[in-house]
């Protein structure tokens, strides 16, 4: 592995997400020792609060960190950077669905795409945490016309990490027993967490779990809705585990899934599933340098086939309000 530093940029830095990102990353959890430069895009009026932040991170003395550059001006801050964060944009609130804040936080996903497309290193890869986070990663997307549509995701991994702990908790098996965890199409409530191709201890979840009713009516709103729920809990939406998601989903992308797994992304269909073309949408993908692959060849039955339909159909009318609103 290369010992030069890794430029990570997060915007957003100064927010809840962020508070909790910055460490993570910092502290080694997405390189595994190879040295980090952070690159932290804020609004103008929260660079204050952010000069806060990194002096915490200074205080830490992380041996891996070897830099921190913050500003307000995408072009800077982006500069060379080998992975994105998207962090920054509204949270909703209570009484919203994600796909509200489109209006709200899509401007800010066509200018940071263009500013990426014109400044990122040649290997840039770009992960979406923002919400309404798939259709922000296709805003990006579209925005950036020179970097390879395989280079963007959105992230549904907060999704599946959600998925094997109910599973877990459900069967008694510790999360390390849950593999081939799905989470298809969208990051909002439509979305569908999969125990069909699932596996508790290399066997079928759904068949070891034996219990449809919960499967409907408990796991997949439970999932589909936690986030829901934390707010209503919290107060605010979730950010310590988003922040987990976050670099999870970063490390597997970079440095590889786990062997006979799979993990969770959204990223550009090309059609697999019956999934149309150009939608950021959720599926199984395995990891390898960098890349990622679906898998190929799962049987859909008509259970899944609708749900999936259902998320995807919403991922169109999503493309079409940007497509509307001029923002691709
Ligand atoms: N995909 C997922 O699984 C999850 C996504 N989220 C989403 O992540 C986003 C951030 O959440 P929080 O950190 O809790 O929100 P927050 O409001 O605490 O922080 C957002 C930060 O983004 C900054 N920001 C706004 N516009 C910006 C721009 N143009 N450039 C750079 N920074 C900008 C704000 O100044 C603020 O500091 C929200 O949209 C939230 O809904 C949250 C949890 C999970
Ligand atoms: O629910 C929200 O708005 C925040 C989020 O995306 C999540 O926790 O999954």
């Amino acid at each position: 592995m290369s010992s030069a530093p890794l430029k990570v940029a997060v915007t957003g830095a100064a927010g809840q997400i962020g508070y909790s990102l910055l460490f993570r990353l910092a502290s080694g959890a997405l390189t595994n020792g190879r040295p980090i430069e952070l690159r932290l895009l804020e609004i103008t009026p929260a660079l204050k609060a952010l000069e806060g932040v990194v002096m915490e991170l200074d205080d830490c003395a992380f041996p891996s960190l070897a830099g921190v550059e913050i500003g307000d001006d995408a072009e800077k801050i982006f500069d060379g950077v080998n992975l994105a964060l998207l962090v920054g944009a509204r949270p909703r609130g209570p009484g919203m669905e994600r796909g509200d804040l489109l209006s709200a936080n899509g401007a800010i996903f066509t200018a940071q795409g263009k500013a990426l497309n014109a400044v990122a290193a040649d290997d840039v890869r770009i992960g979406v945490t923002g919400n309404p986070a798939n259709t922000n990663a296709l805003i990006a997307h579209k925005n950036a016309p020179d970097i390879p549509a395989e280079r963007f995701s959105a992230l549904t991994r907060l999704d599946h990490n959600r998925a094997i702990s109910q599973l877990a908790a459900k069967t008694g098996a510790p999360v390390t027993d849950i593999t081939k965890m799905t989470i298809w199409g969208n990051h909002s409530a439509t979305q569908y967490p999969d125990l069909f191709h699932a596996e508790v201890a290399g066997k079928n979840a759904a068949e070891t779990v034996g219990d449809q009713d919960w499967l409907e009516n408990t796991f997949i709103p439970t999932v589909a809705k936690r986030g829901a729920a934390i707010i209503e809990a919290r107060g605010s939406s979730s950010a310590a585990s988003a922040a987990s998601a976050t670099v999870d989903a970063a490390r597997d992308w970079l440095f590889g899934s786990a062997e006979g797994d799979w993990v969770s992304m959204a990223v550009v269909s090309d059609g697999s599933y019956g999934v149309p073309e150009g939608l950021v949408s959720s599926f199984p993908v395995t990891t390898k340098d960098g890349d990622w692959s679906i898998v190929q060849g799962l049987d859909i039955d008509d259970f899944s086939r609708a749900r999936i339909d259902a998320s995807v159909a919403e991922l169109a009318d999503e493309r079409d309000a940007v497509t509307e609103l001029g923002l691709i």
